[in-house]
């Protein structure tokens, strides 16, 4: 391979970004920083497709490495300037009590992640590179907590004694020796074109005892880099300085361009943006327009929170802070016509027969009920668990559906309004920063979800969120009626946007303020509700193995008969706690009972269906999950919020009286 020397150094700098804080700026800030959600690797992997690694320093697929990290130790003789990059290859190192990293073990070039680097140098990938701020030696200086600098290509891969061990490094050589990099500080030259640098052999030596001639890679003398050679890591006979540096030839040679030709497998940064704005034919609401981007005026990795686009900061300015960046890019969200989402039956008039009342998934059947009359134009199926509650669905159709003021004109109608939908952190993410993968805005009383969010006055709402309101409080009438208990009407209306690929994983809506009753009304595409029983239930005990101190024994739980027997024994005092606990205990461990509950009720919910849950042990019990398949789907869900939980300012939120065209009854 010929390589060739860069252009005479002015070895440059990573140029410094910090901002010059005072203390009680500093203080400040870091009280009223972004929200972690858009600083977080969750926003590098959702923005970033050669990085979708949440964790580990590596992205590989199929073998072949994508994307390097480079983020807070990397080892010894770290090295980056504007086109090297020489760092550790991770894996095997563990952190000791002074916080440093150790090599805990020799490394090997054919274990990952090593070996997927390998696999980049064979196949001329090139790698995606981000470096974060927490590294030890430049990070400071960086703007954003992930930084993307550039593709570079992986050069060698070689052993250097770490530790008392083997360790791997790895040295990178920026693809594009063209374009000035934008970390380097601004008065560096630009680089000479690569014909124009002066020609570099690389510096060779051959081992005298294993015979392998390999580069020349450090300034103090030649070293046999073989890690099973009895000559590894010493410089004649004598262990190397702890001061070492690379050679100059080690740093400064280069890949010809012409000869070495290595071509990015996609845009370092995605084209998202681009293709969005271009009104290319894109839907706005496809599984590409919610991912995240990279900034085009900052370059930081942010996600697609709101409805409308995606902005690079959503909280407000804070007085006496520097101005964050203001990039904003909505969009005009293309209608998308009720034809092109919905199922059938949302598009086909009332049938007599009972064709429809297949659609609803394969169920366990708990006391499935079908009533084809008594709501017509619906059809209304319910499901009943005896001793928990009931799931009612009303199935629309096209006659519900076309009238005025109906599903058809409410789905158009919500395209059209300013609501407020936005994605939020999910408290319990696994992740720091994962959002959820669907939209929402809560009017009413304050009501929180799997998240929490800030609640709309109904005095806010527009009239389309109040005719659902209108539906939903009809819907609830009916089914809580009809199970014979008694109605709290909804005074909470939380709306739920789905774009395509969207969903709402499993949750209960148990909340010590919720009345017994949840309403939830189905617009646009068809999607997929289900409710399984919760682990703890189904198994009889927790996730850590920890019995229920009282069983309930719920149908079709796991050993519903066996539990259920043990459980009379001991209520009518034939066994003692000891022995009904050994029991379980035996059993459950026997089995090894970890397993999630089956799908117990799946409801097919079309355009204009209302599903009704009723009971309050339902929420306790069982959890449900919804995903929509196709552009765009509204759900709006409407509860009881007991007014005694709710904060006395917020009590005039959920006051409202609807007009009579807002008022639905049922046809
Ligand atoms: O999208 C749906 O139909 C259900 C929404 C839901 O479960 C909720 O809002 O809690
Ligand atoms: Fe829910």
């Amino acid at each position: 391979m010929r390589r060739k020397i860069a252009q005479p150094k002015n070895r440059s700098h990573v140029q410094s970004y910090t901002h010059a804080l005072t203390r009680s700026q500093t203080k400040k800030a870091k009280n009223t920083a972004a929200k972690p959600s858009l600083i977080t690797r969750q926003s590098l992997c959702d923005a970033i497709p050669w990085f979708r690694a949440l964790q580990g320093s590596t992205y590989q697929n199929n073998g072949i490495c994508y994307g390097i990290l480079i983020d807070a130790d990397c080892g010894p003789r770290f090295y980056l300037d504007e086109e090297i990059i020489i760092t550790r290859v991770g894996g095997s190192y563990q952190k000791g009590h002074d916080g440093q990293l150790r090599l805990m073990q020799d490394q090997h070039l054919d274990r990952y992640p090593a070996k997927a680097l390998l696999a980049s140098l064979q196949k001329s990938t090139p790698v995606g590179m981000v470096l974060g701020n927490r590294n030890a030696r430049v990070g400071a200086g960086l703007p954003h907590r992930y930084n993307v600098l550039a593709y570079f290509r992986v050069t060698d891969i070689w052993y250097e004694g770490i530790d008392g061990h083997a360790g791997l490094k790895v040295r990178f050589e920026k693809v594009s020796l063209v374009e000035k990099s934008w970390w380097v500080a601004s008065n560096t030259p630009d680089p000479l074109p690569y014909d124009q640098r002066p020609l570099i052999q690389p510096e060779v030596g051959r081992c005298t005892h294993c015979n392998t001639e390999t580069p020349r890679v450090f300034q103090q003398g030649w070293m046999c880099l073989q890690k099973d050679c009895a000559h590894f890591w010493k410089i004649g006979i004598f262990d190397p300085p702890a001061n070492l540096i690379y050679h100059s030839s080690w740093l400064e040679i280069r890949c010809n361009p012409q000869t070495t030709a290595i071509a990015p497998h996609e845009p370092l940064i995605p084209t998202t943006l681009a293709s969005m704005t271009a009104s290319n034919g894109i839907d706005a609401t496809s599984r590409d327009t919610w991912r995240g981007i990279v900034c085009p005026r900052c370059k930081k990795c942010i996600q697609r929170v709101l409805w409308h686009g995606w902005k690079c900061t959503i909280d407000p300015p804070v007085e006496g802070l520097p101005e964050r960046c203001t990039f904003e890019q909505t969009m005009q969200l293309r209608p998308v016509s009720i034809r092109e989402v919905a199922g059938p039956r949302g598009l086909l008039p009332i049938e007599m027969d009972d064709t429809n009342d297949k659609n609803d998934g394969d169920n366990m059947a708990i006391g499935q009920g079908i009533d084809l009359l008594s709501h017509l134009p619906y059809h209304k199926h319910t499901y009943e668990i005896p001793g928990i509650g009931s799931v009612t669905h009303f199935l629309a159709n096209a006659g519900i559906n076309e009238r005025p003021g109906g599903p058809n004109d409410l789905f158009n109608i919500l395209q059209k309004e300013p609501l407020g939908l936005r994605r939020f952190p999910l408290d319990i993410a696994v992740v720091t920063g994962m959002l959820t993968s669907h939209f929402a805005v809560n009017y009413g009383m304050p009501y929180k979800y799997v998240v929490s969010v800030a609640s709309k006055g109904f005095n806010e709402a527009p009239d389309a969120i109040l005719r659902c309101l209108g539906r939903l409080t009809w819907a609830t009438e009916q089914a809580v009626t009809a199970a014979g208990g008694s109605v709290l009407p909804p005074n909470e209306l939380l709306a739920l946007g789905y774009f395509e690929g969207m969903k709402i994983g499993f949750h209960d809506d148990g909340e010590k303020s919720l009345g017994p009753t949840i309403a939830t009304l189905s617009l646009g595409a068809s999607s997929t509700m289900k409710i399984r029983m919760k682990h703890q239930y189904y198994n009889g005990q927790s996730r850590r193995g920890v019995l229920l101190k009282k069983d309930i024994i719920l149908p079709n739980c796991a050993n519903e008969k066996q539990r259920q027997k043990w459980k009379d024994q001991f209520e009518n005092g034939t066994i003692r706690k000891e022995v009904y606990d050994r029991r379980r205990t035996t059993l459950f461990r026997k089995q090894r009972l970890t397993g999630e509950s089956p799908t117990q009720i799946q409801l097919d919910l079309q355009h204009g269906d209302l599903v009704v849950m009723h009971g309050e042990d339902l929420q306790k019990c069982y959890e449900h999950s919804v995903i929509s398949s196709n552009l765009l789907r509204f759900a709006l869900t409407a509860r009881h919020i007991k007014t005694d939980c709710v904060n006395k300012a917020e009590l005039p939120k959920g006051e409202f009286t609807l007009s009579p065209d807002q008022v639905y009854h049922g046809n």
